[in-house]
């Protein structure tokens, strides 16, 4: 009989850069022989575009997100991964990362893992590794509490972006906060990591060493009612919350290149109209400047990182695919923005000059 192969569980807010990990991890080779799950909340999903190696093992679920309503899908691509490497279509796997979507809260993706005998048997639940982002990090704890279940469940935590942290004490306050909510697990500096299979391999997951209120959402009966340092409420449908709450995401599309000018001012466009309602914005655009290598943007938060060109098109799609994700504010001026500045003509909107010249509009980006 094989040995249960281990599955790992890649979690952090939105942005938190756990993309960017597999990509390093896939990189180095780490996870050659291991299968990848990617999960995504938007309709337009571009993770998958954006991990830079493409082979049959790195799977892609359907829109949605797995710990609401993609839990069948998963057990579905888990079983599936396992027929096919026992009946030798892929070779052996020694290892599964999931990697949950922003806004997922782990614990019901590692209670359907763990209540389903069958899978059990083929598969071991290994670590969960969580990433926060020094910048974000401690505003997005107060405010998200899928963000706080994601550090409460971590075996490891892994602390991205430090490199844009000029002042200690804010690195020393967001340790404080993930403490209280996490005592045990282990912190790593992201850009002092080795990207090793190390890195994924927590050993064994061991609910006897998680906090009560872990124990408790993930069905094992704690001894007290509730843990104070967590506003986590305890209906039984509290992780369908995100999908109720102000959170809300928009698909931009565009055929056809633009200039580099048209991107710079809508994102400067889409920081006024946001402001702090924006959680996420992703997008590859295809530019007049250098067609054959599409344009990466990311913002997360207040936070937007200097775009990025890829070395060529990841699929057979050019034009523009972004992905913006808000907690409340008007996705439709979003919306009424890009179209105006991609070109796309609409009656008593301002046109692209309009807002393009727009003396209010914030500074602009180089490109790396
Ligand atoms: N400076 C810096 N940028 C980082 C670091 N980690 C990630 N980023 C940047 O953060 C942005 C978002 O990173 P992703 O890896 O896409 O984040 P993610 O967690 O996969 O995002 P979602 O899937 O949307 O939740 C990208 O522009 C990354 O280059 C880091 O340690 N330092």
């Amino acid at each position: 009989m094989n040995e249960p192969v281990p599955v790992s569980i890649l979690t952090g807010f939105l942005g938190a850069g756990k993309t960017t990990l597999l990509n390093r991890l896939l990189n180095s080779g780490s996870l050659s022989d291991c299968a990848v799950i990617i999960n995504e909340f938007g309709s337009v999903s571009l993770d998958h575009l954006l991990v830079e190696q493409a082979n049959e093992n790195i799977v892609e679920l359907p829109d949605g997100c797995v710990c609401c309503v993609m839990r069948g899908a998963l057990v579905d691509t888990l079983a599936d991964l396992l027929d096919r490497a026992q009946t030798r279509r892929i070779p052996r796997l020694s290892r599964i990362v999931i990697e949950t979507t922003g806004l997922a809260d782990p614990s019901p993706v590692l209670k359907a893992l763990m209540g389903h005998p069958v899978l059990m048997g083929m598969l071991r639940l290994d670590g969960v590794i969580a990433l926060v982002d020094a910048v974000n990090g401690s505003m997005t704890l107060a405010k998200h509490e899928e963000a706080r279940r994601q550090v409460a469940v971590a075996d490891r935590i892994l602390i991205s972006k430090t490199d844009l942290i000029a002042d200690d004490a804010v690195l020393a306050t967001l340790k404080a906060d993930m403490r209280a909510l996490n005592p045990r697990a282990a912190f790593l500096d992201m850009s002092d990591v080795v990207a090793d299979k190390g890195l994924v391999s927590c050993g064994p997951y061991n609910l006897s060493e998680k906090d009560d209120a872990v124990r408790e959402w993930l069905g094992e009966k704690a001894e007290h009612d509730h843990a104070p340092q967590f506003e986590h409420d305890h209906h039984a449908h509290h992780h369908h919350d995100h999908a109720h709450s102000h959170i809300q995401t928009i698909s931009l599309v565009h055929d056809g290149a633009v200039s580099f000018g048209v991107v710079d001012a809508f994102l400067g466009q889409l920081r006024a109209i946001a402001g702090d309602h924006l959680l996420r914005l992703k997008g590859l655009v295809e530019t007049m400047e250098h067609p054959e290598r599409p344009l990466v943007v990311h913002g997360v938060q207040s936070l937007f990182h200097p775009p990025v060109r890829l070395e060529r098109w990841p699929d057979s799609s050019r034009g523009t695919r972004m992905v913006v994700i808000m907690d409340g504010g008007s996705l439709d001026e979003v919306k009424r923005t890009f179209l105006a500045l991609f070109g796309t003509p609409q009656i008593d909107m301002a046109d692209h000059a309009a807002l393009s010249d727009n003396p209010l509009a914030i500074a602009g980006f180089t490109v790396r």
